[in-house]
């Protein structure tokens, strides 16, 4: 072992060049800024003096307050930009640093709310995955939080325990990089007997998962051992997702189970807290929390990786590069996470619907890492546990010495004592008047609890770091229609307001707390706001345009330029971003495309939702996005189709605002050409309505063109066109007044 003096380096960091260029450009930017919001007086103050019509006044108010708010988040989004850093780890060093008997043991959260939304082969793909983590097998531990309370997701596991002693010596045996099975099985094919072997088992298992999910119950005679009969006792005739007892099942315990060779398993658990109407379940952060102290009874690991159910393991080493900071922690006594970017499998070539969230899970990341650190964004993070106890130097007691994070656990974790009080633990009202969700713990709070707890952790001065090897440590599922994406994005934004409205919020209590950082919290809490400048941006120019109403100055006029600098600056900015990033300009365009969309759409009603909670109007809380796949929608989705299909809210005014556009477009462009109107001072309004055009492409063909199932369903067609049409005229009127 090497001595202090001579320990080789685990890893290293380095501010990135462009931060000079994003300085020096957001200084640039923000002197345009001030001469737009100097127009917009000037503009108002010659209506004023000119005493025209309220018309004339309110179109200047709107303008100027769709621009105020782009400014304000473009402010804010300069905090991304100041400071970003890349880092590098070095595993292959590791081991001169710290023995593997040393290395710390691991806790492993996997997270699962619905067998028919999230097939349970998933869920084990994912566990199987992180279990053949190249660690000391003895030192993980793997929890299943199932919020779907559902046999089959149990009985899923149970397969997986026994194939997982057959696939875990063969990852090893054979240094296999990819551990989830199924993407193993998927991308290697080869006549070598033992894989062929194990590829059998593999199907078997799949075989009688998909049997006993076509069944929806699991039948006697795939119980094997009155061990397994006794488990599913516990769904009685009573025993719904929403009210039930907890569940417990220990399916591997490291001390006795064994693989084939003769090594020790991981533990692996199935818990299924308890639930009851009567008593609020916070969604996802409670599970965590429920998962936080169960496993605390059984291993209580000094270091926890969350999971969502989608997202498997793609690189073995992840926990070696993890440790390459945790055990320098005389550098950082206050590192509390390390977070992972979240990275898609399946994304077609275009990312039709900006699904990669190059920027939120990517980009971004990178330069509040140069700050106070990323935040967490739920899934692929490794935390310390004593982080939910309080700030580094405010320690926090839990109610019980047997959760506190330095408890050593003395007993086996199939012992009676053990059990019972893990069932304690797990039940409905444990958290009844205690520090859970507020003090220890995820935070409650918002639909949103990974940027909200993540905001917190840092808030009470932890530090976070952003770890992105080359080789994705995960891989996750995507939504693959709109309606999917569009339902996500709209929760989060529920989950955002949530924030922006509590004694939380970033502007506020934030800002003291970690200064510019904030601010970056401070912009994704603003997300929603979007909806009203993309709003407006979407019907004002064009229906004043319809009208032969200027409302931007003319293109002879020198202030044309400066509108002409704020967009293609902004523009440019992000698309070399993106490009800088490793990705493409196609994929650029449609996530800016997913941009102008979610304003009418998801940002906006996302609002309108978080306003009706507000109001006691029952919400669909954490809709659980669905990971199955339908063969068509996969298939056009893989050919960048665009897949509407369902009658959405969401979808009639995104196609109204289409229809506007285009009928502003057609008609300001026949103004122009036939009548001989005014280019000079409609080109900004014309340039605009043509913009929209060109990225509502897809959206006039899913309402005209299309025929497949994946079209706008008529009844949206129809039903906007007339909005849009009673729009031109209503607006026509209002302007002759
Ligand atoms: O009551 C619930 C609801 C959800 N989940 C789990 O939470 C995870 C995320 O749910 P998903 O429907 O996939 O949400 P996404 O919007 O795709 O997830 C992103 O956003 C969430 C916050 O809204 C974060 O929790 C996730 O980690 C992040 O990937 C899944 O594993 C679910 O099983 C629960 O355990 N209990
Ligand atoms: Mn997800």
């Amino acid at each position: 072992m090497a001595t202090a003096t001579e320990k080789p380096p685990l890893n290293s960091f380095k501010f990135m060049r462009r931060r000079v260029f994003n300085r020096a450009f957001a200084a640039i930017y923000t002197t345009a800024i001030s001469a737009l919001l100097y127009h917009h007086a000037l503009t108002l103050q010659l209506i004023l003096q000119q005493s025209k019509t309220l018309v004339n006044i309110s179109i200047s108010i709107t303008m100027l307050i769709a621009d105020f708010l782009l400014a304000f988040m473009w402010f804010t989004r300069q905090s991304f930009r100041m400071n970003p850093l890349v880092r590098e780890v070095i595993p292959e060093n590791l081991e001169k640093v710290i023995f593997r008997e040393n290395f710390p043991t691991l806790d492993i959260f996997i997270c699962t709310a619905d067998p028919f939304k999230e097939p349970p082969l998933t869920v084990v793909n994912t566990a199987l995955s992180v279990m053949a983590y190249d660690y000391p097998t003895d030192k993980i531990s793997v929890y299943v939080s199932d919020d779907g309370g559902s046999q089959l997701t149990l009985f899923a596991f149970m397969e997986a325990a026994e194939f997982g002693r057959h696939w875990l010596p063969f990852c090893r045996e054979n240094n296999i990089m990819e551990r989830c099975p199924d993407a193993y099985f998927r991308s290697n094919c080869s006549a070598d007997s033992e894989m062929q072997n194990i590829k059998m088992m593999y199907e078997s298992m799949k075989i009688r998962v998909e049997s006993v999910m076509e069944k929806g119950k699991v039948a006697d005679e795939y119980m094997t051992s009155e061990q397994e009969h006794e488990a599913f006792r516990k769904w009685t005739q009573g025993f719904t997702r929403q009210q039930h007892p907890s569940v417990i099942q220990v399916l591997l315990e490291s001390c006795k189970d064994k693989d084939i060779r003769g090594n020790s398993m991981p533990n692996l658990i199935y818990l299924s807290r308890e639930k009851s109407k009567a008593s609020p379940h916070h969604f996802k952060a409670g599970a965590l929390n429920t998962l936080l102290r169960v496993s605390a009874v059984f291993s209580n690991a000094p270091v926890i990786l969350t999971q969502d159910c989608d997202m498997f393991s793609n690189d073995p080493w992840t926990p070696h590069r993890v440790l390459c900071f945790l055990v320098d922690h005389l550098n950082w006594p206050n590192l509390g996470y390390i977070q992972f970017p979240q990275i898609f499998h399946g994304l077609n070539k275009a990312d039709t619907y900006g699904s990669e969230y190059k920027y939120l899970f990517q980009i971004h990341p990178l330069g509040m890492d140069g700050l106070k650190g990323p935040n967490y964004v739920g899934s692929g993070c490794f935390f310390r546990r004593r982080i939910f106890f309080g700030g580094p130097e405010s320690f926090v007691q839990p109610e019980i010495p047997e959760l506190s994070p330095d408890y050593v656990v003395k007993q086996p974790i199939k012992s009676e004592e053990i059990l019972k009080l893990a069932n304690r633990v797990a039940g409905c009202n444990y958290e009844n008047h205690s520090n859970w969700g507020s003090k220890i713990g995820f935070k409650y709070g918002s639909l949103v609890e990974d940027y909200y707890t993540g905001y917190r952790l840092l808030c009470e001065g932890w530090q976070s770091i952003f770890c992105d090897p080359k080789r994705p440590a995960f891989l996750g599922d995507i939504p693959i229609t709109l309606n999917d994406v569009l339902s996500q994005n709209k929760r989060w934004c529920v989950g955002l307001l949530e924030v922006v409205f509590s004694k939380y919020n970033p502007f506020t209590y934030g800002v003291k707390a970690m200064g510019l950082e904030a601010l970056c919290f401070g912009h994704y809490s603003f997300w929603p706001f979007w909806s009203i400048p993309i709003t407006i941006y979407a019907f004002l120019p064009q229906l004043t345009l319809l009208n032969n109403i200027s409302i931007f100055p003319k293109v002879s006029d020198p202030w044309f330029f400066l509108y002409a600098f704020l967009f293609i600056g902004a523009h440019v900015q992000h698309c070399l971003e993106f490009i800088l990033g490793k990705s493409t300009f196609e994929r650029w365009w449609n996530d800016q495309r997913m941009w102008l969309i979610k304003g009418p759409t998801s940002f906006l009603f996302g609002t309108i939702e978080y306003l009706s909670k507000l109001l006691g109007i029952p919400t669909p809380g954490f809709h659980v996005t669905s990971k199955v796949v339908d063969d068509e929608q996969g298939k056009r989705y893989d050919q960048g189709i665009f897949e509407f299909g369902v009658f959405s809210p969401m979808f009639v005014l995104l196609a109204v605002a289409s229809t506007i556009s285009l009928i502003a477009f057609l008609g300001g462009l026949l103004e122009i050409l036939i009548r001989e109107g005014n280019l000079d001072a409609l080109f900004i309004q014309l340039f605009i309505a043509g913009f929209v055009v060109l990225n509502s492409l897809p959206i006039y063909e899913a309402m005209f063109l299309r025929a497949d199932k994946g079209k706008m369903p008529t009844k949206i067609t129809v039903i906007s066109a007339f909005i849009a049409f009673s729009l031109c005229i209503v607006g026509s009127f209002i302007v002759k007044m």
